[in-house]
């Protein structure tokens, strides 16, 4: 019998790469010349970092061996872990500041100034699918609490305390809006004027008969503040809102193909490597991942960390916010492990 054969150990590769803008704003990509592997995908421009040398030190080396400009570096967009068939990468991905000269492909590469939102029209290898998303998405992901104590509609209501009255009574009148409903708008109005630009509207524990009410009055204000909205788990609520679908871990193994049509934003809710996975099969534009630290929404749990995080995140290629006990200071941190940003109620919320 022979011995069983050990699985190659994967080379590590710590590779630098530049966002490169014009006057216009348009950001520079570089084909991969015939030969190399992933050859004819589109990427950003840089390479290997060599023994000894700065991240900034590589790409300020790099882009004048490459393009033959002189680069000032300026801020950190993303660091991707990666697993490749045949290699592990670390793809550090730096804002170019400022640059002398003109941009030629020294090394016979094709090169192309595209357009922000035109990115991802391009093809390009799939440590650039985070990155693209770094670039152009929000980085904070606002997932709603529910609403309180909402199913008192007045003072007669609590009297008679019957639902399907209040039910009759939700048909006919069409604002019903609870003191407490008016207060959770209130909150989402100020995430809104704070910035927040991606919304999952969220409502465990609320009177499901409301919901829907509530709902398609929250999405009417973060179109109009310009945000993008996902309703958790009800693919017929959100088509007839007509916003995207945020799917719970456990609605994962149900769809055989993406739940919603093209150009609709699909997000799932992952815990695990197998929830990831089918989230990328399924074609969800993004992820979310956790619990990172331990949070009082679930107790006892202690938190995977973030080279967990990392480790999950390397072995496929969707962008993925980081959920569990995090805020704002730890964005950077989140952006160094290659998340897209976090996911959390309390931080986002009003
Ligand atoms: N410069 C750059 N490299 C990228 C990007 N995305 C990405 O996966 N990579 C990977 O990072 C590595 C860059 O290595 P390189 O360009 O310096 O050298 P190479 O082709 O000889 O790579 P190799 O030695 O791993 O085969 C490649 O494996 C490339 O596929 C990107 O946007 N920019």
């Amino acid at each position: 019998m022979s011995a069983p054969v050990a699985e190659p150990a994967r080379r590590s590769i710590e590779v630098v790469a530049g966002v490169i803008r014009d006057a216009r704003g348009r950001i520079l990509l570089a084909r991969r010349t015939e030969g190399r592997d992933l050859a004819g995908r589109w990427e950003f421009p840089g390479g290997k970092r060599e023994p000894g040398e700065s991240p900034e030190g590589a790409l300020v080396r790099e882009l004048r061996e490459e393009l033959g400009i002189e680069a000032e570096i300026g801020d950190h967009v993303i660091t991707v872990p990666q697993q490749y068939p045949d290699k592990h990468l670390s793809l550090d991905v730096r804002e170019v500041r400022a640059f002398s000269g003109t941009a030629r492909g020294r090394e016979g590469q094709a090169l192309v100034w595209v357009p922000p939102h035109k990115l991802a029209a391009y093809e390009m290898p799939p440590a650039d699918v985070p990155v693209v998303a770094a670039l152009g998405q929000p980085d904070r992901y606002l997932v709603t609490p529910e609403p309180g104590a909402t199913g008192v509609l007045s003072a007669v209501d609590r009297v008679v305390g019957n639902l399907g009255q209040i039910g009759q009574r939700l048909r006919r009148d069409p604002q019903p809006l609870s003191p407490a409903e008016q207060r959770w708008l209130q909150a989402l109005d100020r995430a809104l004027a704070s910035g927040i630009r991606r919304v999952q509207l969220r409502a465990h524990g609320h009177d499901p008969a409301r919901w829907p009410l509530l709902a398609a009055v929250a999405a009417e204000r973060c179109r109009a503040a310009r945000a993008e909205v996902l309703v958790n788990g009800d693919a017929t609520l959100a088509a007839q809102l007509s916003v995207g679908l945020h799917l719970r871990a456990a609605q994962l193994v149900e769809p055989a193909r993406r739940p919603m049509p093209d150009g609709v934003p699909v997000g799932a809710s992952c815990h695990t490597l197998e929830d990831l996975r089918r989230a990328q099969d399924l074609g969800c534009d993004f992820a979310v991942l956790g619990t990172l630290k331990p949070t009082p929404s679930h107790p006892g749990e202690p938190g995977i960390g973030w080279d967990a995080f990392a480790r999950l995140r390397e072995a496929v290629s969707l962008p993925i916010y980081a959920i569990g006990g995090l805020g704002a200071a730890d964005l950077p941190e989140a952006r160094r492990h290659g998340a897209q940003g976090i996911a959390a109620i309390r931080a986002w919320w009003g």
